[in-house]
């Protein structure tokens, strides 16, 4: 009995020596994305942000390397990673492009996440499987222009006529909706049961009844499409409906439970972008006579912006952790969001500050960092969101 807790107490020393050393596994996968940043996003990132260009053939590439389902097992075509691999690689794809960054995410967490836990095996293999090589990606329609925050307000519906699903309705800021061939749609089946009268249902894109907004002109994350989905008598067979009839709100929050992890690891990318960016200038520019880094000013900052990119590195792997170990991270998840994506917008403002002038022009990066960054804390519940699901859960903890 003893070392069977002694065992328990070992591997749980071996899950948090992750937090600041990663198995070989997780280093390699790392270094990977890394070096496809390195090489494939990073020389394009200003030219796909200022045309709003879709990165169709770096998408494809991601998906051959495994990372457009970096957790869907490999009989289903995916890569069979865990959360702490994925969260990894959304970090250093969107350090090289963010909008990238967006697209990989929206499709492993958003929309093949939910199908991956409540799917059916015969929706997993129809609807996971042709969307884990990049050439199709999917998208997750849960906000409405009416309500965002207040997503249990659904004002879309679904009625069953015969064999089918009727749906009216119209979901606001779609990630992906422009290049996607799917999405999971919330829509109300039982009004007077509220928030437990939501399901979800998958449908293809695209279809009868289905169409697109335009698409949004947006202050950051351009290469990623972003539109109205309206749907005026959308029918689909009455097997389209993902989980039970009316678990829609569950699985929507859970499925952002995890997507946080994700809008966190996308906020490092962009944070570490800023942060190498100014370091790197720093050595380069001089003024009165010696490079800036000298100067004991842009040392403070770039020591503040590391202190920010480090501890919210640590607060994404413990959430990626701990839901790897399947254990509640919730809240984790939520601080992580949190702490990430004040870390990028933080980051990035003062890279700015760092390059001077230079960080103010599209000539260098610091610029797009910083309007990409700030997407971070509204996508997937914005901060006010992330402060209260925090609350909740920690007053939880302390109830008498
Ligand atoms: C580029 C982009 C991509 C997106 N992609 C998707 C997507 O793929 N799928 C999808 O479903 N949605 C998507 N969204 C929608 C996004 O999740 C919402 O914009 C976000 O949840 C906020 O909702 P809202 O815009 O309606 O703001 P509102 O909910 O109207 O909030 C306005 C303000 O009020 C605050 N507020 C609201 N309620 C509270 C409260 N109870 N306590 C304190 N403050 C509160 C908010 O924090 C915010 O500051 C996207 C949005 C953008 C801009």
């Amino acid at each position: 009995k003893n070392l069977s807790s002694l065992s328990l107490i070992i591997s749980g020393c071996r899950t948090l020596s992750q937090l600041a050393e990663l198995p070989e596994t997780h280093q390699i996968l790392r270094q990977t994305c890394r070096d496809f940043a390195d090489r494939e996003l990073i020389p394009i990132a200003a030219k796909l942000d200022k045309e709003h260009l879709y990165p169709t053939k770096q998408i494809q590439e991601l998906g051959s390397m495994g990372v457009m389902a970096m957790e869907v097992p490999e009989e289903l075509g995916g890569a069979g990673m865990d959360y702490l691999a994925y969260s990894l690689a959304i970090e250093e794809i969107s350090r090289g492009c963010a909008s990238t960054g967006a697209v990989v995410s929206v499709n492993n967490s958003l929309y093949i996440g939910p199908i991956l836990k409540f799917g059916t095996e015969e929706q997993k293999k129809c609807w996971i499987t042709p969307f884990t090589s990049g050439e199709q990606v999917g998208c997750f329609a849960l906000s409405e222009p009416g309500n965002g925050s207040d997503a249990g307000a659904a004002s879309t519906v679904a009625r069953q006529e015969g064999d089918e699903w009727v749906l009216n309705g119209t979901k606001a800021w779609i990630t992906n909706s422009w290049d996607a061939s799917a999405t999971i749609v919330f829509a109300t089946t039982d009004k007077q049961l509220k928030h437990k009268g939501i399901s979800a249902f998958l449908i293809p894109m695209p279809h009868p009844g289905l169409s697109l907004g335009k698409k949004e002109d947006k202050l950051g994350i351009r290469a990623s499409s972003t539109a109205n989905i309206i749907l005026e008598d959308c029918r689909i067979p009455l097997d389209n409906i993902l989980g039970p009839c009316g678990a829609g709100f569950k699985i929507a929050m859970q499925t952002l439970d995890s997507g946080r992890i994700g809008i966190a690891a996308q906020a490092l990318g962009i944070a570490q972008a800023s942060l190498e960016c100014a370091a790197n200038y720093a050595h380069k520019r001089t003024a009165f006579g010696a490079p800036i880094g000298k100067l004991q000013a842009i040392q403070f900052k770039l020591a503040d912006m590391a202190m920010a990119v480090e501890s919210a590195r640590l607060l994404t792997w413990k959430a990626a952790l701990l839901r790897d170990s399947k254990k509640p991270f919730t809240k984790e998840a939520a601080m992580a969001k949190l702490a990430a994506s004040e870390a990028a917008t933080f980051c990035s403002h003062q890279a700015i500050q760092v390059l001077g002038g230079m960080g103010y022009v599209a000539d260098m990066p610091a610029e797009r960092h910083y309007r990409d960054a700030r997407i971070t804390e509204i996508y997937e519940g914005t901060s006010e969101i992330q402060r209260l699901v925090i609350a909740g859960q920690l007053l939880k903890e302390y109830q008498l």
